[in-house]
Parts: C-alpha cells; structure tokens; sequence
C-alpha cells in the first residue's frame, strides 16, 4: 500500500508541477480572469491609498498651515484624501483604473508613480495616460504581451506596411502616407534588419519603387536587389544615387506646380509618379569620414542630400526610412536637423543612453525609460511612435531571410525602373568603382 500511495503523491505533484508550468508559460485567458484579475484588482483596492500617500498623490481638505493663538503653526494636516477611483476593470491584458484628479493635481505626479504602482500590484506595466482633462488612466499589463506576440492583421493600404503587433494587442503599421519618413535605432543584433525586410517584403507587391543603401557593402539589402530599383553599396554610389532622386524631385516639383497642386497625390492617376521609398542601412557609414578632404565632402554631400528630401520629399513622394546602431549629433552637424525631419521613430535596444535619447528623447521623455530597459533577451522588441504622437512597446513579426528574399524575388518583374537613378549609378569611362 505505501509504495502505491507514494508513486501515487509523485504523480499527482508531476502533474501540478507539469500543469503550473503549462499554465505559466502560456498564460491562457481564462486563467487570467479566473485567478490573476481577481487576485491584481484585490491588490489595487487593499493597496491604493498606501501608494497615493507614499507618492504625494494626496490632497489635504485643510490648509498646511493654521493659527495656534498668536502663532502660525506649519505642517501635513491629519487624514490626506486620495483622488477616487473606479473598481477595476479586467481587459484581456490586465486591467484598467480610472482616476479622477484633486483639483490642482496633474497626471505628471501619477507618471512618476508608475514604478510603485507595478511593484505594488505585481504586474508587468502600468501605463498612464489622460484621456479626458481631470482623469488619468492606469492601464496595467499582467504580463509580457511580447514575448508570446499573437499575429496582427491590418488593412492593405499604399505605402503601408505591417510591421508587427503593439503592447496592446493592436496592429504595429508603418503608414508613410500619414508619417512620412522614418528612423529606427537599434544595437547589432536588436532586430532592426529583421524589421527592414518586413517592411520590404510588405511594400514589395506594392507599386513602389524602393531605394536601398547599404554601405556595409551591400551585405543586408543586397539580399532584396532583385525586388529594387537601384542599390547603392559604397557612399559614392549613396551621392549618385541621392542627387539622381534630388534632381527627380525638382521634377515631381514643376509637375506638381505645372498642375497646380501641391502634392503628386493631388495629381491624375496617369501622370502620377510612383512613390520612392529610399531605405537607408547604417546611416553612420553616410557620415563618418576618414578625415580626408573627399570623405568630409561626400559625408557633408550626402548629408543635404537626405535633408533636402527629409524635408521636400513628403508631399512629392520620395520617403526616408533610415535605420542606425548608434544615432548622434557627433556623427555630423547635420544628423540633428535630420532626425527633426524624420518624424516616425523605432527605438529597439541601444548600447548607449544617448542614442535611445536621440531617437526619442525629442517626443517623448518617458519612451526613452522604456527603451533603455529593453533587453538583450527581447529581439525584436522596440519602442515605437504612433501617427497620434504616442508611443508603444512593439514586436515585429519575425520574417526569415529567406522568406523576404523569395517575395523579393516573386516581385521582382514589378520594381519599378528608375532610369535617371541607374544612369547616375553607371561608373563614367575611365574611373574605377
Ligand atoms: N521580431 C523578432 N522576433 C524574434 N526574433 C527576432 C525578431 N527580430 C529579430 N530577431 C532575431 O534577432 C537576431 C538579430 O536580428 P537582426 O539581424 O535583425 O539584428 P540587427 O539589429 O540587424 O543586427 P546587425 O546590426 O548586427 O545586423 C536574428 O537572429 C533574428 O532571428
């Protein structure tokens, strides 16, 4: 009978054990409304006006200063009041708390005690945000959305590309009509190639012509040359190419203003040019010079070159998505005026604070935290801005190399030719490449 009754409890712990594994990795919904919201939504009632005290997110009712007789006596009044709440509201995620504010209180003070509020309540994040004037938002995530991302699906559209899926389950889409150009940042092996072959396999069945330079000699976007337009692999083919697409858009221009528009979208069908994406790898290698007077030139060259179609390019068609390890203002006086030009920002994990502070510093102080905690553990992973000006934690859908080469391929009879570009690429007679 022991032995039975002991081969018995070992099975049964097995089981539990095997099970409590199962249900942690995968994290099935029901289990999240059955045990996790009850559990988290216990938390935030029991522990809401402990955290508001500890994180100045009281108000007194009295004044902090009286009289005592002759004297004026200063101090915190008795009984602080924290702002009311709604009762918590499960989501598939997490859950949500709704907040409304004290006169006099903002939600700046509930942005710096969003660290208190996922330590107190164990969850993954708590997001603040203001939907309405006098409330504030908590959405907390139970945990990691990305680490399991789900498949998004998002409608087909122009010079849109689904790049992944959003901390909130939503669509990760790079829209270029609504945001232009685009600069995403990113440490060696944080998935930033990764992301630029989605956003090629996606644009490819599209009637666009796209653009590549690589200067690490053509090793990542080289793999996509049948499905583009023009390549260019050193920074002299990069300036040939860039002035080719200025002295188009001069072109795009008095076709625009011959019109009488102010975009080629405004234009017949018939006569409108094919929009360019021009895809950028390692913007560094347009910038950096080895100190001889020609490097200076072609650096400063390509500089204004991206920042004449940075700026001009929107309304004509010509896009940037320009992709880096490391962005700074120490590569050249004109990456600073050119990342104000590229408005869409994806900031994957960075080796240094001032690239993540580059990238995102200007739109938003809070994505820079964000970012600079992604880890090495979560390819993929980014920060990303949205066409509203807010920002996201995102994945991108893994695209294998070789499926982005095969839809490279399949498309490849629909590039678009871009004669004036390829004629600037030919090496004239004589000169070496
Ligand atoms: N969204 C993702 N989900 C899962 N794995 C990913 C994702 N994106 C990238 N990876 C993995 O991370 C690794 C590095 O990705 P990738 O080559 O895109 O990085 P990178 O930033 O371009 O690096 P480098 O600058 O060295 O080229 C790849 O092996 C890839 O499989």
């Amino acid at each position: 009978m022991g032995p039975i009754l002991i081969a018995l409890g070992l099975a049964v712990l097995a089981w539990v054990l095997v099970i409590g594994d199962l249900i942690r990795r995968h994290r099935p919904l029901w289990h999240w409304y059955l045990i996790g919201y009850p559990t988290t939504a216990c938390r935030v009632v029991l522990t809401w006006r402990k955290i508001a005290m500890l994180n100045d997110l009281t108000v007194s009712k009295r004044p902090p200063r009286g009289l005592l007789g002759d004297l004026v006596v200063k101090g915190d009044p008795l009984r602080p009041v924290a702002p009311r709440t709604s009762f918590p509201r499960a989501t598939r995620l997490g859950l949500t708390v709704l907040v409304r504010l004290h006169a006099g209180q903002t939600p700046a003070t509930f942005l710096k005690a969003a660290d208190a509020f996922v330590h107190a309540w164990k969850v993954h994040a708590v997001r603040v945000t203001s939907p309405e004037r006098g409330l504030v938002l908590l959405t907390a995530t139970a945990t990691d959305p990305l680490q399991q991302p789900g498949l998004a699906s998002a409608p087909a559209e122009l010079l849109s590309a689904l790049i992944g899926v959003l901390e909130s389950g939503g669509a990760w889409v790079m829209n270029l009509r609504m945001v232009p150009h685009w600069l995403i940042a990113g440490a060696t092996r944080s998935g930033k190639s990764t992301l630029l072959a989605r956003l090629i396999t996606q644009l490819a069945p599209q009637p666009v012509a796209l653009v590549g330079i690589d200067c690490k000699g053509g090793m990542e976007l080289g793999l996509f040359a049948d499905r583009l337009s023009a390549l260019a692999t050193c920074r002299r083919e990069a300036v040939a190419i860039l002035s080719a697409l200025v002295v188009d858009m001069q072109d795009r221009m008095s076709a625009c203003r011959s019109a009488g528009v102010r975009s080629i979208w405004e234009l017949p069908d018939k006569v409108r040019p094919v929009p360019v994406v021009v895809i950028v790898d390692e913007i560094a290698e347009l910038y950096l010079s080895d100190g001889t007077r020609e490097s200076k030139a072609e650096a400063e060259q390509c500089s204004t070159l991206l920042l004449r179609i940075g700026q001009l390019g929107a309304a004509l068609g010509l896009h940037l998505v320009v992709a880096g390890q490391r962005v700074g203002s120490d590569l050249g006086p004109g990456v600073t005026a050119l990342r104000a030009q590229l408005g869409g920002r994806i900031c994957h994990r960075v080796n240094d604070p001032a690239t993540a502070e580059m990238t995102l510093g200007d739109l938003n102080k809070d994505a820079v935290v964000v970012a600079q905690s992604i880890t090495a553990e979560e390819r993929g992973v980014a920060v990303c801005t949205g066409p509203d000006g807010g920002w996201s934690r995102a994945r991108s859908h893994l695209t294998p190399t070789e499926q982005a080469v095969s839809t490279a391929r399949k498309y490849a009879a629909t590039a678009p030719e871009l004669s004036a570009v390829n004629r600037a690429l030919e090496v004239p007679k004589g000169e070496s490449k």
